[in-house]
């Protein structure tokens, strides 16, 4: 493999930046990326379609399986660095079979949302996470950085695009999918020597169109998602396909999703691809307690999990709630359970933002989280959907909220 093109002293500040053996290498990459010319949104082409999609009935859109009239798509190469931004129709992309993403899995993306607003404008909601997200995870894989606000510029300019494609009414928003791809004709396996990065937009609407639906868990002791010192807590596409069996089988056995644990412990770590909250109270002081796994590495840094952390630490906080990123266990949760004092759980992620959890099954037994028959979510599940939708769709002003323009 042959070496990434960086000079001693910027591996000697990137090796300065952290004592992390990791992040010289992310280092690394970013100033192997930043050698050329940066990402610059001023220098963006519009090619309309010039046939305009019909859209479709609000209430038939199915997650993922309709995209808009347009991509924005920007090719990166090591000798020049990001060429100019291009908006052009939606269109098949062309690329030779030993093209290395698809021999070694060069490719990360992100997934965030447009909504719009009560006066029609499109908002995204904190992009720069998704940026930044984005940035670390192509680095991992040796793949360009990016200047975080052109990138925002150009979704922004995508989003005003193709609007029409939002429908009007809660609830409903456009998927957005920034993608990064190794392009380089090899089977070497080395750093690609370019990378095209593309944004695709899908209309979606409500993931529970008829409201919440508590959903059940499979906790799976036989596969792991993640482990220390891996990729988990980036946005790879190789992280994703070998989750898909696991989930198969807790369906196949009735249940919505798997619940990933790690270790001899069982630390509870994220539900299918949404990280995990729950509310219990403490054994020895009754203190309600909204908790989190940490960010060790081995679960995604979710934006909706930030945010729930955050607005939980706001508004919850004052009200008697501790909220803790800490490791805990299914054992602590089932004991929690047989005691009466596991209040919810839920997963939180931007496909649904909550998802309420009814039970988990561990060790063939079933874990009850706390909500009485009739009930399909927890209080706090529904209060912080609310909140968040207030934010998203420009209700509440929030510096969260970023209001395009084209
Ligand atoms: C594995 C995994 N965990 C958590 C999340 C939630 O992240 P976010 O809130 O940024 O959507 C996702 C969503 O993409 C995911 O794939």
């Amino acid at each position: 493999m042959r070496p990434l093109l960086v000079s001693r002293s910027a591996l000697r500040s990137a090796t300065r930046a952290s004592s992390s053996r990791l992040l010289p290498l992310c280092q690394a990459a970013r100033f192997y990326s930043a050698k050329a010319g940066d990402l610059d949104a001023s220098k963006l082409s519009i090619t309309k379609t010039t046939s305009p999609k019909a859209l479709s009935k609000a209430e038939d859109l199915v997650f993922g399986r309709e995209f808009t009239d347009h991509m924005l798509t920007i090719e990166w190469t090591k000798e020049d660095g990001w060429k100019d931004p291009k908006i052009t129709p939606y269109q098949n992309l062309s690329l030779d079979p030993a093209t290395c993403v698809f021999h070694y899995a060069f490719e990360c993306f992100e997934g965030m949302k447009a909504y719009k607003d009560k006066q029609g404008q499109v908002r995204l909601f904190r992009p720069e996470k998704n940026m930044a997200r984005l940035n670390k995870s192509s680095a991992r894989i040796a793949l360009p950085t990016f200047e975080p606000k052109s990138l925002i510029e150009l979704i922004s300019k995508f989003a005003q695009l193709d609007s029409r494609f939002i429908p009007d009414k809660r609830g409903y928003s456009m998927y957005l999918r920034p993608t990064m791809i190794g392009t380089q004709k090899t089977l070497g396996v080395g750093p690609p020597g370019s990378a095209l990065l593309y944004v695709i937009a899908s209309p979606v609407g409500p993931y529970y169109p008829t409201g919440f639906k508590a959903i059940s868990l499979e906790a799976t002791d036989y596969a792991v998602r993640a482990w220390p010192g891996g990729v988990g807590d980036k946005k790879l596409g190789a992280n994703y396909a070998p989750c898909i069996l696991p989930q198969l089988q807790a369906a196949s056995r009735g249940f919505q999703q798997n619940l990933w644990l790690f270790g001899e412990e069982e630390y509870v770590t994220e539900v299918g691809t949404m990280n995990m909250f729950v509310a219990i109270k403490n054994k020895e002081t009754g203190q309600k307690e909204l908790l989190t796994a940490p960010l060790d590495g081995t679960i995604l840094e979710g934006v909706t999990r930030d945010s729930v952390l955050s607005l939980a630490r706001e508004r919850l906080v004052p009200q008697g709630w501790k909220v803790d990123e800490r490791k805990y266990t299914m054992k602590e949760l089932s004991e929690a359970s047989q005691e009466g004092r596991l209040l919810e759980a839920f997963g939180a992620g931007t496909a649904a933002i909550v998802s309420p959890i009814r039970s988990i099954s561990w060790k063939g037994d079933l874990v009850d989280c706390g909500l009485a028959k009739h009930e399909e979510s927890g209080e706090i599940a529904l209060q912080m959907k609310e909140w968040m939708e207030a934010i998203q769709y420009g209700d509440e002003e929030h510096e969260w909220s970023f209001v395009t323009s084209s």
